[in-house]
Parts: C-alpha cells; structure tokens; sequence
C-alpha cells in the first residue's frame, strides 16, 4: 500500500510554475486519504483566477499515475487566496488579503474601465473582490456599473458597500452632493476620504481590493501608499509611447514609497476589423509591451479597442456582464488571472520574509 510520505515525496517534484516553488512546499496538498490502492487528497490552489490552475492539476494527476500502488485518484481542487498583505501587523483593514491600486500616468487611458472589468473578472473566478473608486474628483465607477443612483448607507458607525454584480463597491459617486462639490477638495480633505473609504468600510472577507486611483501622482495615490500596506500596483497605458513615458513616471513614484509594480496593462492594444477580422494596431504596436521590457516589469496583458465598451461603459453594463464570452472579456478574464498570479508570487515572498524574521 503507498503511504503518505510516498504521495508527498512524488507530488514535492510538481513545480508551482508561477511561484517556483513545490505544490507540497506551499502546502498546496490537503486531507490525504488513503483506503487500499485508492488515494484522495485535495490540492488548494493559491487563487482560483491562477492561469496555471489546468496545468498544475494535470501535472498532480500525472505524478499520482506513476505510483504503481495506486489503482485510483479522488481529486479535488480548491483555492484559497493568500495573503499579499501582512495582515498580523495591519490592524485597520484585517479581512481584506490583497489591495491592488490600479493607476495610471495621464487620464482617458480606460484606467476605470480596467478596474471595472479587473474586478468583475476576479469576482467570475469565484474569488471575493471589492471595488474601491478613489477618483474623488471625477468618480465614474457608478456610471459604468449603472449605480448611478445607489447610495451608501451607515451601520454601526461603518460604511455599506453596494453589491453590484457579485462586487462590494464605494464610490465618492454615491455621496452625490458631496461628488458636485469634489474639485474644491484639498489635499487633506481629500486623503481624509480616502482613509474614511478604507477603513471604516464594512468590506468584510475579501480576497481582492481593487483601487480605482485617479491619473497621475497626486495626493491619492499618495496617501493611499502612505495609509494602509497594500500588495502592490497596476499601471494602466495605452500603446502610444508618450502616454508609456508618463506611466514610467507614475510607477516611479510608488517604487519609491516600496510599493510594488505589480505589471503594466495596456489598453486600446489594437482594433479587430468587423469586415476583414485583421488585427490593425492604431496607436503602435507593443509599446506598453516593449516600456515592461525596459523597466523590468511584468506584462500583464492587453485589451483591445471596442468601440462597444464605451456604449457599455455609459449605460452602466460592462462588457464582463453583458457579452461575457466576447474576445474582449476573455481579454480581461486573461489580464485577471495575470494579476491574480502576480499576488501569489508577492503573498509567497512576504510569507518567505515573515518566516525569516520569526527565525531571526
Ligand atoms: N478598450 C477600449 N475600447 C474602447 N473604448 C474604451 C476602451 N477603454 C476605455 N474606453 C473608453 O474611453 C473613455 C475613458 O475611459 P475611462 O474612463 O475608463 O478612462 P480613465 O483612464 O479612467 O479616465 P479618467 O482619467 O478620466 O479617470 C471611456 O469613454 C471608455 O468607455
């Protein structure tokens, strides 16, 4: 009969590819039974948008028909999302593992499109995500998810977030008097809202903060680096070079704060002909591509440009929700998972430094 340390010793040569690391070092394998030649365990990815999920599975299946002892498998394959975040240290919002603040050099590049879609295509994984609209001068997640007249109420002192789609949303948008009055706003207004949004929010469990910041580097961006440990950044662009050079410096700043550049997404990548179907590249080809190349980042994926995102995006349903089976949506579905992997690597690191530390 094979034993457990024969299922683990086969299984510690599968290789997360994403974190280089073994599935059985992550502690990836979970409730091993063993009744004869049969064998049940269940294997517990690192998120359930990781691009890999296929590849691993098939990989532990492989490794498992190789036992000779083994007649039969009952495999079952779970997720739990880790923790990108030190949430032993952050005491302000404990229940949300991963922040990703999505940013952007200049404006117009689809930075809220992006968040938008990002986090609907996460919550489609069946991971549990919130959203987060931190343009206080000119909130527009309301209008793309057709919230337009939602308002956020008070319980205990804390803030409700507003379902839509299977996400948590805030939005300044909701405050609708306050939105008219936004562009008089300061720096210390401003950022005192942003912490109100964060930390006095009734976000509960989530796997996945997403944070609509405003373009450039301004004082929202700022504060929330400064604020709250967050896993790290997304830099939203579009293929034209000039708008590239201004994200180069949208992410300088957060490598000096020590925040992570978590990749570069490029929208607008190309325009699919309706008539003849070719790929025609309208603003240059790769430039966000070839900019990750020079500042060795990760590339996290393009989006393409259709003008029916912008009819979606105005009357309040995302392509995500209303063609989900589009090119474009598997676009952001295959950006999402991307994104998703990339907080894996991050949460692995942080729980390499935290293990080190306890040690020292
Ligand atoms: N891939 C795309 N194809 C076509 N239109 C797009 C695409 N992405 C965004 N748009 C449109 O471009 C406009 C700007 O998008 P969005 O508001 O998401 O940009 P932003 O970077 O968040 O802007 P701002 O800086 O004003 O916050 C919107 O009308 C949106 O519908």
């Amino acid at each position: 009969m094979v034993s457990v340390d024969q299922v683990l010793s086969t299984l510690s040569l599968v290789i997360d590819p994403d974190l280089k690391k073994s599935i059985v070092s992550m502690g990836m394998i979970k409730d091993i039974e063993i009744n004869g030649s049969e064998l049940k365990f269940t294997l517990e990815l690192t998120t359930p948008a990781c691009p890999f999920n296929d590849e691993i599975e098939q990989d532990v299946r492989k490794a498992i028909a190789s036992i000779k002892e083994v007649s039969k498998l009952d495999l079952k394959v779970t997720a739990k999302v880790m923790e990108g975040r030190s949430l032993s240290v952050d005491q302000m919002l404990p229940t949300v593992k991963n922040i990703i603040g999505v940013a952007s050099g200049k404006g117009g590049v689809g930075k809220t499109t992006v968040s938008v879609n990002l986090a609907l295509a996460l919550a489609k994984t069946g991971a549990k995500v919130g959203l987060l609209d931190a343009d206080i001068y000119g909130p527009s997640v309301p209008l793309m998810l057709g919230m337009n007249k939602a308002a956020m109420e008070v319980d205990n002192n804390k803030l409700q977030p507003v379902d839509s789609h299977g996400i948590k949303v805030v939005s300044f948008g909701f405050f609708a008097e306050q939105a008219h009055q936004a562009a008089i706003y300061r720096g210390p207004i401003i950022s005192g809202i942003l912490k109100q949004f964060l930390v006095d929010t009734n976000w509960s469990d989530l796997d996945y903060l997403i944070v609509d910041l405003p373009p450039g580097t301004g004082d929202i961006p700022l504060t929330l680096a400064q604020t709250i440990p967050i896993t790290g950044i997304v830099v939203v662009t579009t293929p034209q070079d000039v708008a590239s050079n201004i994200a180069v410096k949208a992410f300088g700043m957060f490598q000096k704060l020590n925040i992570p550049i978590m990749g570069v997404i490029e929208n607008m990548s190309y325009f699919t002909c309706p008539k003849c179907t070719e790929k025609h590249y309208i603003f240059g080809k790769d430039g966000a591509k070839r900019m990750s190349e020079k500042h060795e980042l990760q590339f996290l994926g393009g989006i393409p440009l259709n003008p029916g995102i912008m009819e979606g995006s105005d009357s309040g349903r995302p392509v995500l929700v209303s063609d989900p089976n589009s090119t474009m949506s598997q676009s952001f579905m295959a950006v999402a998972k991307n994104v998703a992997a990339r907080c894996s690597v991050l949460a692995s690191q942080l729980s390499d430094e935290m293990k080190d530390a306890a040690a020292n």
